[in-house]
């Protein structure tokens, strides 16, 4: 919806439990960082803080409701710029003109208006009236003209490259330089048509229900994806964390499917790329929490096309710590990065073929209260036009085959290059 006034403009969220939905239209305020270090954090809280001070009334509805902030982080601000992610900077975040949330069968509409010092009173009632009444005349739009077996040219950049940069990784994970390190490529798509934002959210939002799903509308270009990874959710004093990683496909029959879910949840390789996210997450919240709780061994965790090993962190925080700091503190965990984080970024920068703008990033929301929830954004693509920029990334350790981790991106590509619904050719 909004897509006369508000092309450019819009977000959408949703969680995998369907707890909440949100939708939001136009910048009413717009808070951006190009900091480009762990400042940047801090920069969007404070600007964030100040302006919350003058927020009228105390707003008190339920989750994901009332003045909040929608955006994101880059992944590496260190990385410095690409053609590809241009008008991304390294945080941005807005607060839209107009938000409908869906907390499970509760919809509340949130409108939101900066006033300056010339708005009379009056003229503000006539603005909520207007805005309000405008969402019954836009509801209508919305549903996806369908591009499905839309033509498309593939091309995988620099694999040859990325094959060689998981050897080099092994390399030096043997030599005790670093313990893990995750390497990601990319994939470009060129469509014969335009690419519909709609209909590819609409199959995200039906293929993948266990992830969350995302966009992040940035003037011709749209950030959207499904990930299956939650980077922190904070209710009051409760934070939540997910580690995610070590994968495996999905069978063709419940029986293979088993049998492969097995291998996973005993298979040394994944459980070693797993155990190092836990133990970095455990540790940062120890920092912060009186109590964390997280179960001794990983489940598993299934979306539709691949099978992670999943062990979820909870925690009491001991005094409030923000939100922001929170993402601070835990980005990128080793199912991102790899370990140690400094050593494992850097290696990164060097040696992987690609910019990884918001790939991998933390995106989400956050309200007035400080309560709010953050993804990583994986599984994810960045659409211009006819266009889209795909990524996919593997932790790579010690034992990692670089053609099994290839595969393994392979499985990682396949939801958004379902939910684009290209007939692919490759391309040379
Ligand atoms: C980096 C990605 O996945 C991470 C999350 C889950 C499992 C992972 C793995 O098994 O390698 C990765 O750490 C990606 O999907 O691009
Ligand atoms: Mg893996």
């Amino acid at each position: 919806m909004g897509e006369k006034n508000y092309a450019g403009e819009r977000f959408y969220w949703s969680s995998p439990d369907g707890l909440t939905t949100l939708a939001g239209l136009g910048n009413e305020l717009v808070l951006q960082t190009d900091y480009p270090s762990k400042e940047r954090f801090r920069h969007i809280e404070n600007g964030w803080k100040r302006f919350k001070k003058y927020v009228y009334g105390n707003h008190q509805g339920s989750n994901g409701t009332g003045p909040l902030l929608f955006g994101g982080f880059s992944f590496d601000p260190e990385k410095g710029q690409s053609e590809t992610w241009s008008s991304f900077s390294s945080g941005s975040f807005f607060m839209p003109s107009m938000m409908l949330t869906k907390n499970k069968y509760e919809y509340s509409l949130t409108i939101n208006k900066v006033v300056y010092p010339h708005e009379s009173p009056r003229q503000c009632a006539v603005h909520f009236h207007k805005m309000e009444r405008s969402v019954h005349r836009d509801g209508q739009h919305g549903a996806g003209k369908g591009q499905k077996q839309s033509e498309c040219f593939l091309l995988e950049v620099a694999s040859a490259e990325w094959l060689d940069a998981v050897k080099a990784a092994t390399v030096s994970i043997k030599n005790k330089e670093i313990d893990k390190v995750v390497l990601a490529r990319e994939v470009q798509l060129s469509f014969k048509e335009e690419i519909d934002l709609y209909s590819t959210l609409d199959s995200l939002q039906k293929e993948q229900d266990s992830c969350y799903i995302f966009a992040f509308e940035n003037g011709s270009k749209c950030f959207i994806g499904a990930t299956p990874e939650r980077l922190v959710k904070k209710e009051g004093g409760t934070v939540l964390s997910t580690c995610l990683a070590g994968s495996i496909r999905r069978g063709l029959t419940p029986s293979e499917d088993l049998d492969l879910q097995n291998e996973l949840l005993n298979d040394e390789k994944n459980l070693i790329e797993h155990e190092i996210v836990v133990r970095m997450i455990r540790n940062s919240l120890k920092d912060l929490c009186e109590r964390v709780y997280s179960p001794e061994k990983p489940v598993i965790f299934k979306t539709k096309n691949i099978q992670h090993l999943y062990t979820p962190v909870r925690g009491y925080m001991k005094k409030e710590s923000s939100l922001l700091h929170l993402i601070e503190k835990f980005h990128p965990t080793p199912a991102l990065g790899g370990s140690p984080q400094q050593a494992a970024v850097e290696m990164i920068r060097d040696i992987e073929p690609m910019n990884r703008g918001w790939y991998a990033g933390p995106i989400g929301w956050i309200d007035s209260h400080d309560n709010g929830e953050f993804a990583v954004a994986i599984r994810s693509g960045l659409v211009d036009g006819k266009e889209a920029h795909l990524f996919a990334g593997c932790g790579i350790v010690e034992e990692s085959d670089p053609a099994a981790e290839y595969q393994e991106t392979q499985i990682k590509l396949k939801p958004m290059l379902s939910a684009l619904g290209g007939n692919y050719h490759e391309q040379q």
